[in-house]
């Protein structure tokens, strides 16, 4: 797949217009000017609450994150005008939409306003001009990780795959999952990075909602943007090599331990690009000896692990949330890029208070799987009627089957005009795997 650059877009117009009507500046911060860009990245640090970045950590930043398309707000106004009073960044990524399938995607981050500046329509005008930008630029989606869930269904994003946290006791776990035949041994962090994103593009195949990871965030991962810190120097790294002498997965955990009671494990990420590698990296992590609990955040909602010991009930699904946001920009291209469970033909409408994805669909699935979208001129006379209507942001929520259809229709969140077509549309969304993203970016 041939990766759009989107640092090369030109800036969105009307944004721009909404913006300087307010004597606000818009525009792009110039990444190799090391000045703008350390004082846009310690914008992006004050709108997330974070502590001033460090030197090392603005070094790693100038130099790994410069790629992507990095937005800011400026007000001439204030004392220090060269620090933009809001930030976004964004960068063409890749979704898997079905197993094996994936589509591209535009990625949005470090969307601030400074508290000085906040509830003026700034945040709008980012979130817009993302927006437009990636469907003029022909993204078929865009795609976020969100701080709070209030802020984004206005622009038609919605909740399409949730993470779980388990806890797990230590003292209850007794394995009867697959013993695979290769081996789980400590990786060097240092020399790991390659082979981390290589086997994590493999994994992300196998899963909808798997999202291509930065390098930035291999990097993160395995503690190589900040070697000293606490944190890197707790992080452990094992990977899992099939029987064969091949990569595929790894993990990366620490124990946090407060003498003289045992640890908890507590881990970052499971990459499994096989069966294998995510029975036997689970396995690893839960047999730890001087460990009281386990703890494992974003996890997928189907995860098999308590089908893998005696007792099922030594994992505790302690949180489940929302966790991948995804906004549908073109229908025919979102629709048809996923794989479905059965035949079926069904004509949906569209609203979309921006207008990118607003009209009429016939979407026809065949037995293999695949699916032919058409938009229809709804106003043509013989144009045939809708079956469903639905606002952009449902109708991204329900693409990779995190949701059913029917729960939408019964939470009043989609209208029905065939009756029981939502249950026929339940049939060919059912995912073949739960959604899941294991990271947030
Ligand atoms: C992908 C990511 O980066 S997620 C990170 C999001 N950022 C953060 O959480 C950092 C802290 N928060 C902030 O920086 C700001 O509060 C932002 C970016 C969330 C909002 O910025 P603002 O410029 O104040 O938003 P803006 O004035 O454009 O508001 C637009 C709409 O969103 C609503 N809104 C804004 N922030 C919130 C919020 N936190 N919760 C609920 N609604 C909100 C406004 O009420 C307004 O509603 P309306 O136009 O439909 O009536």
């Amino acid at each position: 797949m041939t990766v759009l650059d989107a640092s090369t877009l030109p800036d969105d117009t009307t944004s721009h217009a909404a913006l300087a009507s307010q004597n606000l500046d818009y525009g792009r911060v110039a990444t190799d000017d090391r000045a703008a860009f350390v004082a846009w990245l310690q914008a992006d640090a004050r709108g997330f609450h974070q502590p001033r970045s460090t030197e090392a950590q603005l070094t790693e930043s100038v130099e790994h994150l410069a790629e992507r398309r990095t937005t800011g707000v400026w007000d001439a106004t204030i004392a220090d005008a060269s620090t933009p009073v809001a930030t976004v960044s964004s960068w063409v990524s890749s979704l898997t939409v079905s197993p094996e399938r994936r589509i591209p995607a535009w990625a949005i981050s470090s969307v601030t306003v400074a508290p000085t500046h906040r509830r003026r329509g700034i945040a709008r005008a980012l979130l817009e001009g993302e927006l437009r930008t990636a469907a003029a630029a022909g993204l078929p989606l865009a795609m976020l990780t969100v701080t709070e869930a209030t802020i984004y269904g206005r622009y038609g994003f919605a909740p399409a795959a949730r993470v779980t946290t388990l806890d797990i006791d230590r003292r209850r776990v007794s394995w009867r999952g697959p013993r695979p035949a290769g081996r789980v041994q400590f990786a060097d962090p240092a020399t790991f990075a390659a082979e981390a994103s290589a086997v994590s593009e493999r994994a992300a195949l196998r899963t909808p909602g798997a999202v291509t990871r930065p390098e930035s965030h291999v990097r993160h991962l395995l503690g190589l943007h900040d070697p000293e810190s606490e944190s890197s120097r707790q992080a452990r790294v094992v990977r899992y090599d099939d029987e064969h002498g091949e990569l595929q997965g790894f993990a990366v955990y620490r124990v946090v331990r407060t003498p003289p009671s045992p640890g908890r494990v507590e881990f970052d990420e499971l990459v499994a690009a096989t069966d294998d590698a995510e029975a036997a990296l689970w396995r690893f992590l839960l047999e730890q000896d001087f460990v009281g609990s386990i703890r494992a955040g974003l996890r997928a909602s189907d995860e098999r692990v308590p089908w893998m010991l005696d007792d099922p009930r030594a994992v505790a699904t302690s949180s489940a949330s929302d966790h991948l946001w995804l906004r549908i920009l073109d229908v025919q291209a979102a629709l048809e890029s996923r794989r479905y469970a059965a035949a079926g033909r069904v004509v949906i409408d569209v609203d979309d208070a921006l207008g990118l994805a607003s009209g009429r669909y016939e979407l026809v699935t065949d037995d293999a799987g695949d699916a032919r979208v058409e938009t229809i001129d709804a106003a043509r006379e013989d144009a045939p009627a809708g079956d469903i209507r639905l606002g952009v942001g449902e109708l991204s929520a329900l693409l990779l089957g995190d949701v059913r259809w029917s729960a939408l229709a019964a939470a009043g969140r989609l209208a029905e005009e065939t009756p029981g077509v939502a249950a026929t549309l339940d049939r060919l969304f059912a995912p073949e795997r739960a959604p899941h993203l294991g990271f947030w970016f």
